[in-house]
């Protein structure tokens, strides 16, 4: 989603692009835009935009420099986060969207690991030995603040459909080593999902708490959601614990004789009464996503209307797309942390081409094999707006011992997106930390090997986006001669962004660099190349 106040601050420096480049111009977003000092035009122009800055604190604040300074680097014009904070909603907030399974969050836990290892049959995960689904489970365990893995077990079993998963035999072992850690506070069980039964009777088998990859991720989410949207998506994929733990509770109440009484004079019985509570909240949940997402939409129209080429950059989680959008925009507002799913909230970033032209590059949430399904369809959601981009970027984490099997999850989630097939044929893939591995092998041409953390490869990278970006959105950049006595130069400032101007007084000409249209430029030639 790209909010008001971000389209304000891309509207701003678009203000800035088109100007004409004899122009030392200020530009502040928020008040009444231009206030400019005429510079003379000396011949060669040449702009630096190492002074465009946004500010995080107050309103938004560019500022645009002559001379000196790095052109190619884009990086300081920047949307910090704060600027993407969506306007609030005054009718959404009568509804709390705080955690309402909170407890798992606060505090510390010193967690034990248990993998039930599939052997054979529909749940054996071929791709993926159970050495790195533990890795991967233990990162997961790693990305919550305060939690720690005390020792993990990988435990065979052949069924995994069981209600206890293990046999009884494994089951009775698997209980005695955790009895003999008594300083642990929670099993985590890598399954998808637990039934509330299942958990129960772990729970009173072990004495700790047990949690599945559904709990752990939605903690996770929970954890990095800032925009109204994200905490939403996180409140409507609360909701299916919070029917278990009810199921668990009534069953409980029961059993001392009170669930499923009729509470006075109400004529609904206890449980009856809070599933309907949760069916109201469901309800109003999916109305306030409805709304946002309107707003969405109306904001994707904005920008439609004026022509930011976006550039969505996806990708396995951890594997470097925040830093790499920090390393092509500086946006030093972005903070990539090493943790899986850090990025959570759609968020967009203003950079510069090697053109000058502004993009948004859209930082989006990570893909991860075997995400609990129905996260996968809340966030898939946050993934819409990738539908609309002028360019997508996958990066690969290619030192991760298994990024091949990332990728091909990655491309099969994108599959299931439904994206235009010439979005798909013209994504870039980016091979990022090569500063980890020693030699990358069979490396394909059309691939760009960058280290986003150390800034390797990336001019080659966004020329490579700019010829992109240039292609699908049918625009050229020129250098076009004209006459300075013609109107040509005044018809090239009004219909296309004109970036640097030579004039060459000697025989009465200017070499002109121009970002223009396909159409444009037809028109251009019918005009004035007879
Ligand atoms: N050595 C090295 N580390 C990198 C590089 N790029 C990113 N990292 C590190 O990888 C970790 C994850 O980086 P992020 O940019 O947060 O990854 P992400 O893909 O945005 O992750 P999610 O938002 O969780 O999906 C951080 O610790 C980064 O410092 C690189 O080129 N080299
Ligand atoms: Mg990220």
């Amino acid at each position: 989603m790209l909010p008001v106040r971000v389209l304000r601050a891309v509207r701003g420096c678009l203000g800035y692009w088109r100007y004409p480049p004899y122009y030392t111009t200020e530009l502040r977003a928020g008040s009444s835009l231009y206030s400019s000092r005429t510079v003379p035009c000396n011949g060669r122009l040449d702009f630096s935009l190492s002074g465009l800055r946004c500010f995080s604190g107050g309103l938004p604040y560019w500022k645009a420099k002559k001379h000196g300074g790095d052109h190619s680097k884009s990086g300081n014009l920047t949307a910090s986060d704060d600027f993407w904070v969506e306007e609030e909603d005054e009718e959404l907030d009568d509804l709390d969207l705080s955690p309402h399974t909170a407890s798992l969050l606060q505090g510390a836990h010193r967690v034990f690991l248990v993998h039930p290892d599939v052997k054979w049959g529909a749940k054996k995960q071929h791709l993926s030995s159970a050495d790195l689904q533990v890795a991967e489970a233990v990162a997961l365990i790693h990305s919550l603040p305060n939690w720690s893995v005390v020792n993990t077990l990988i435990m065979s079993t052949k069924s995994p459909d069981s209600k206890l998963i293990f046999g009884k035999g494994n089951f009775q072992t698997l209980t005695d080593v955790i009895k003999g850690h008594p300083q642990i506070t929670a099993v985590f069980l890598n399954v998808e999902r637990l039934s509330s039964l299942t958990e129960k009777e772990m729970e009173e088998a072990w004495g700790v708490k047990v949690f599945d990859r559904y709990t752990v991720v939605l903690n996770i989410f929970r954890f990095n959601a800032h925009t109204k949207e994200a905490k939403l998506q996180i409140a409507l994929a609360e909701l299916p614990l919070l029917r278990s733990n009810l199921k668990n509770e009534t069953a409980h109440m029961d059993q001392q004789g009170g669930g499923s009484r009729y509470i006075m004079g109400s004529g609904e019985t206890f449980l009856e009464v809070q599933q309907r509570l949760l069916k109201e909240r469901e309800i109003k949940i999916k109305n306030a996503l409805e709304k946002v997402k309107k707003k969405r939409n109306l904001l994707r129209t904005q920008r439609r209307r004026r022509e930011f080429p976006i550039i969505s950059v996806l990708g396995y989680t951890n594997s470097g797309k925040t830093t790499l959008i920090k390393a092509l925009t500086g946006d030093e507002g972005l903070q990539p942390r090493d943790q899986l799913f850090a990025t959570l909230d759609v968020t967009s970033h203003a950079g510069l081409l090697p053109c000058r032209m502004p993009v948004i590059y859209v930082d989006t949430i990570g893909f991860l094999s075997q995400l609990p399904h129905n996260l996968i369809e809340s966030f898939s959601a946050t993934l819409e707006d990738v539908v609309h981009s002028d360019l997508l970027i996958h990066v690969r984490d290619i030192s991760h011992p298994e990024t091949l099997k990332q990728k091909a999850s990655v491309l099969s989630v994108l599959k299931n997106l439904r994206l235009p097939q010439q979005l798909l044929d013209t994504m870039i893939e980016v091979h990022n930390k090569i500063d980890l591995v020693d030699m990358p092998e069979n490396i394909d041409a059309s691939v760009l090997s960058v280290s986003a953390l150390l800034g390797h490869g990336l001019e080659d990278l966004k020329q490579q986006v700019e010829t992109a970006v240039m292609k699908s959105t049918g625009r050229n950049v020129l250098t076009i001669n004209v006459k300075l006595e013609s109107p040509q130069l005044s018809w090239l400032y009004k219909e296309s962004s004109v970036q640097e101007v030579k004039v060459l007084p000697e025989d009465g000409t200017a070499r002109v660099r121009v970002i223009i249209t396909n159409s444009a430029y037809g028109k251009y030639k019918k005009l004035f190349c007879k």
